[in-house]
């Protein structure tokens, strides 16, 4: 078989990175829309009447579906259609409950309280069992394209998407709303139906790289290794497990502690510390935007020149160039802060858009944890040390009233949500057999959707509970609802120790770099 015979759409980089920008419309869209209600909080209870209660029990509704065998059907149903029918139906069902949502918040099925309420909740029930399941598609439509090249990149920039549709989501749809819930509802759903368009222009590729893969197959006569069907004994086979077990608790715990207090943390920051949710005036908004556009394209035309003079050979090997080089970049950046500095300034005072920075802070960090899991081991290691970080952060942001140290709080919380799924999701990989990694992903996603259910509403509820009494507009108060968090940090710590402990003892050398293996 000659090389030009193998050629295929995936053997060019230029259509495997256009495929992944197709494909991770979908990501970045459904985390927008889990997301995007966390900045509107304040303005449900003001506009709508929702208590926290109400807001929590919205959110943990969404993870119901996938409490009960979602994750795992989807999968199973992804294997017997495949990527292209599972996209369509998934990322179909979750643009229709994006639908239902934005439509219960502008009145259509009633302007009352409970229609609201409820037709919003059967929206986001039918988004949430798309949601899972789209994920599940993406990761494997990314395998399909990037086995044998950059598979591990290609999939952390695929989740640099879904984080920074949260991060957009959260930080921007107060003033997309204009300071109404409905219009910010209308275009998260939006969102999802334009990346289900994306998915289907995807879906021409696919048939075609299909067909020319079945010629090349036809032709050399190669049978590809199917992968194992789900099987409910290999589900007992995993549990069965410790290292697997471990990990799998560590999902739920860990995750529990930071995806719903994502969800509260806006309200958090403007009730506890006193920063803001006051939208800006049209004239700031321009001369900021403006600033910011200009700032950020001279810095970058900077960078474009610095990465042409790096890649001219010799040029770093020379000690003064390479000062030089440094010096420049550093003068940039400082540059840059000083003009960027008031918009900065107005970010870190707005509740939404300094929550914001713990999903975008993720989309710089991951890589860099996951490069240094790669190269040096230690994933153990790092999920307790993830563990402590998340113990800090939310005892500083709730026992602690000191504004200064709530900033370093997030700051190691955006490294925690760094550093662990970093370590965690490699992990898994060396922990389970390639043909069972499917099984194992939906298992733990199942899990992980117990602990969010419960602690998307155990907050709000709880909030309610130790602020009885006390009207709305009143700061209200967080700390016990935060603290509880604290104890799913110190129960991630043990699981942790306990998963390292397992390695030592079954082997699978997660102290270890990747490539020893
Ligand atoms: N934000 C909702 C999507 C969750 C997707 C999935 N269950 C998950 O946990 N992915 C890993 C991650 O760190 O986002």
């Amino acid at each position: 078989m000659t090389e030009t015979l193998k050629r295929t759409l995936r053997d060019s980089s230029a259509m495997r990175w256009a495929m992944l920008i197709l494909l991770s419309g979908l990501t970045f869209s459904t985390y927008w829309f889990q997301d995007f209600f966390s900045g509107l909080k304040g303005l449900m209870g003001s506009e709508m009447g929702f208590s926290s209660e109400e807001f929590g029990r919205i959110l943990a509704l969404t993870t119901i579906a996938n409490m009960f065998g979602m994750i795992i059907i989807g999968g199973i149903m992804l294997d017997k259609w495949g990527i292209r029918v599972a996209g369509i139906v998934f990322g179909g069902i979750a643009v229709l409950g994006g639908a239902i949502s934005a439509l219960a918040a502008s009145g259509f099925f009633g302007s009352d309280h409970g229609s609201m309420l409820n037709m919003i909740i059967v929206g986001r029930i039918l988004f949430g069992s798309g949601l899972e399941v789209v994920c599940v598609v993406a990761t494997r439509t990314i395998v399909k394209w990037f086995k044998g090249y950059d598979l591990a990149l290609a999939m952390a920039i695929n989740m640099g998407f879904g984080r920074l549709g949260s991060a957009m989501g959260t930080a921007l749809s107060l003033d997309i709303g204009g300071g109404h819930v409905s219009p910010a509802v209308t275009f998260a759903a939006t969102l999802i139906g334009l990346a289900l368009i994306m998915f289907l222009i995807y879906t021409v590729f696919d048939i075609k790289l299909d067909k020319q893969e079945k010629a090349i197959s036809d032709k050399s006569g190669e049978v590809c290794d199917p992968e194992e069907d789900f099987k409910f004994s290999d589900l007992i086979t995993l549990i069965k497990n410790k290292s697997f077990l471990y990990i799998a608790l560590l999902c739920v715990t860990f995750y529990a502690a930071i995806f719903p207090f994502m969800q509260y943390a806006p309200d958090l920051l403007i009730n506890k510390f006193g920063f803001t949710q006051n939208l800006p005036q049209a004239g700031e908004v321009i001369l900021w935007g403006s600033k910011a556009i200009g700032a950020s394209s001279i810095y970058l035309i900077f960078f474009l020149f610095a990465i042409l003079f790096a890649v001219v050979p010799n040029n770093f090997e020379n000690k003064k160039t390479r000062f030089l080089f440094k010096s420049g970049a550093l003068i940039a950046f400082c540059f840059y802060l000083f003009v960027m500095k008031d918009i900065l300034a107005i970010w870190l005072d707005n509740g939404a858009k300094t929550a914001s920075l713990i999903p975008l802070g993720t989309i710089i960090f991951t890589p860099i944890f996951g490069n240094y899991v790669d190269k040096k081991g230690k994933a153990a290691s790092l999920m307790i040390l993830g563990s402590l970080l998340l113990i800090f952060a939310h005892i500083s942001l709730s026992i602690l009233d000191n504004v200064y140290i709530a900033y370093f709080g997030l700051l190691s919380l955006g490294v925690a949500f760094s550093l662990v799924p970093a370590a965690m999701w490699p992990s898994v990989a060396k922990i389970v057999a390639e043909n069972r990694l499917g099984t194992a992903y939906a298992t733990m996603f199942t899990l992980q959707n117990w602990g969010l259910f419960l602690f998307f509403w155990g907050i709000g509820a709880l909030l309610d509970f130790v602020n009885q009494g006390i009207p709305e507009g009143q700061p209200k108060d967080y700390t016990i609802p935060i603290l509880v968090l604290v104890g799913c940090g110190f129960i991630s710590i043990f699981l942790s120790f306990l998963l390292k402990k397992a390695d030592r003892k079954q082997n699978y050398g997660l102290e270890l770099p990747s490539n020893s293996n």
